[in-house]
């Protein structure tokens, strides 16, 4: 599938990740339709899209509403006509030991809101855009890729048993997509990033940046601009379907 032209939705894609890949397709022509949460986010990366000529839309969902998803790519298929692309890549950190024994006392740590808060988000949501936009895509005759943002994570990491189930539950989705909707020409891949420099490792102190950068085999974290070209490679390229591109310098978990 040609990037130029295609209708891609993302989700998450107010900033971070999602933003960098809206930009980078849109910069190769895509159509994109950025979702998010908070608008204020969106309206910032829409309007960034446009300084650079390309053609972007802002949609206020949340991933983990039903309703709401239903609504939204409903809205994205009016406005752009079509519907060629899906990147799940809304996602949320709620990091917390399991339990913890201290001074002869165990102490439950993980609450359930952290846990329900995290699948809701990175599985639940992924699973409720997934559906949606593999129905329009189906009922408009459209070819489609659909890509979801797993991590290095899904191996088991230490203090995200929320994150990491999360992240191995949308890996398996990859091949059980894939092999459910090829028959309508859609095809489904995921993405496993390792870490990756954004605002979020840009605030932090030097000397942690220091320690988790040496434990990487390529001794530097990624760019967003790696993840996004892993995605445009996805839809370019009409034979890969059912499998997990690892951007990750190396480093496995
Ligand atoms: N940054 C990294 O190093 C890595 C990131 N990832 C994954 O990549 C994806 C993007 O990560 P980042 O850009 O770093 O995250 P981020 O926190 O910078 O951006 C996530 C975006 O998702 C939006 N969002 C959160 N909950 C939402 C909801 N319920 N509905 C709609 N939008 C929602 C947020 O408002 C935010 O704009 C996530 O799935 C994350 O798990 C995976 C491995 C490494
Ligand atoms: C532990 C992995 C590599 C990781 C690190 C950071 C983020 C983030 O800032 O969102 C992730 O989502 C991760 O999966």
């Amino acid at each position: 599938m040609k990037v130029q032209d295609s209708v891609i939705a993302i989700t998450g894609g107010g900033q971070g990740l999602g933003r960098a890949m809206g930009e980078y397709l849109a910069r190769q022509g895509a159509r994109v339709a950025l979702i998010d949460l908070v608008p204020e986010k969106l309206d910032e990366a829409v309007q960034a899209i446009r300084a650079e000529d390309g053609d972007a839309r802002a949609y206020t969902c949340n991933v983990a509403k039903e309703e709401d998803v239903a609504a939204t790519f409903q809205k994205i298929v009016e406005d752009f006509g079509a519907l060629n692309g899906l990147i799940n890549n809304a996602g949320i950190l709620r990091d917390g030991l399991l339990v913890k024994a201290k001074e002869g006392k165990v102490e439950k740590r993980m609450s359930l809101q952290e846990w329900q808060s995290v699948i809701d988000v990175n599985l639940t949501g992924v699973f409720l855009c997934g559906r949606e936009a593999a129905t329009h895509m189906i009922d408009n005759g459209d070819d489609g890729v659909i890509i979801n943002i797993s991590s290095i994570s899904r191996a088991g990491n230490m203090g995200q048993s929320n994150y990491s189930s999360a992240k191995a539950a949308v890996a398996a989705l990859v091949p059980t997509w894939a092999k459910e909707l090829a028959r309508y020409n859609i095809r489904v891949m995921g993405i496993a990033p390792g870490f990756i420099e954004t605002e979020m490792t840009a605030s932090m102190k030097p000397e942690a940046l220091e320690k988790m950068t040496a434990g990487i085999p390529l001794k530097r974290m990624g760019q967003p601009e790696n993840i996004a070209s892993a995605a445009a490679f996805i839809f370019e390229n009409d034979y890969v379907s059912g499998r997990m591109i690892e951007v990750d310098g190396a480093l496995r978990l």
